[in-house]
């Protein structure tokens, strides 16, 4: 898979040097290029941003820096042989809430373009031209206010590249996870058995495969009642 990222906080994606991701990048696994988007101006000042027709508070991105880019970036060779079209993603508040689904449908494309915002947004009609080169997608975190696009797409790079398969080293560890099997996860414990007058959940020391399962769903499905009933389907909700 192919990733690039759009910013005028490239520094902001470090982090993905380190870790797994950074070790999928350097064994070629995940193709990942972060883009200074002030590199497509042509202004002294290499200017991104300007006041808002209609007026209001703040500034709004320029949209010509922004075609430039992705006219550039959607014609780049993605992983795959055939020239698909990339999934071009916008993190906004505005946008289709992320879930682990999203991230599993979008960690089997072959070429991801995330476009960071800042200020006040982007010119509408970045969005618009957007589709003319590829599947464009307005993606939120949550119901809550960040200043940027950066923080978003660095939790959605996490969440789809650790499913690009030989990103993570046990697939077998992506299974029994939070949301997976749309429940929240069970309990984990490690040694030692006791630590400080708290002890393991004796069911777990019994080596009995077939009841620690039983006891991990239990355990699954009272948490999520409890924390995020949302989940259940409406007959599962309330504690029986
Ligand atoms: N919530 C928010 C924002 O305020 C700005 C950019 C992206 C997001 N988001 O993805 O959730």
């Amino acid at each position: 898979m192919r990733i690039d990222v759009l910013s005028i906080f490239p520094s902001y994606f470090d982090g993905l040097t380190l870790s797994l991701l950074g070790k999928a990048r350097d064994a070629g696994i995940l193709d990942l290029h972060v883009r200074d988007l002030r590199d497509w101006t042509s202004d002294r000042h290499r200017t991104v941003d300007d006041t808002p027709y209609g007026g209001g508070a703040g500034m709004v991105m320029k949209p010509e820096p922004w075609g430039l880019a992705l006219d550039e970036l959607a014609a780049a060779p993605s992983a795959s042989a055939d020239a698909s079209r990339p999934t071009i993603i916008f993190p906004s508040p505005a946008g289709e809430v992320f879930t682990q689904a999203t991230a599993r449908e979008l960690s089997s494309r072959q070429h991801l373009i995330f476009g960071c915002g800042r200020y006040e947004g982007i010119d509408e009609r970045v969005f618009e031209y957007a589709a003319d080169l590829g599947e464009v997608r307005l993606i939120s975190l949550g119901d809550y206010v960040l200043n940027g696009g950066e923080v978003a797409t660095m939790a959605m790079i996490e969440a789809i590249g650790r499913l690009i398969p030989g990103v993570v080293g046990n697939p077998e560890s992506l299974v029994e996870e939070s949301h997976e099997d749309g429940l929240l996860e069970y309990p984990s414990y490690t040694k030692p058995s006791s630590w400080r007058d708290r002890a393991v959940p004796d069911v777990l020391l019994s080596g009995n495969h077939a009841v620690i399962a039983s006891w991990r769903r239990d355990q699954q499905l009272e948490r999520t009642r409890r924390r995020r009933p949302d989940l259940l389907p409406e007959e599962d909700r309330s504690e029986s």
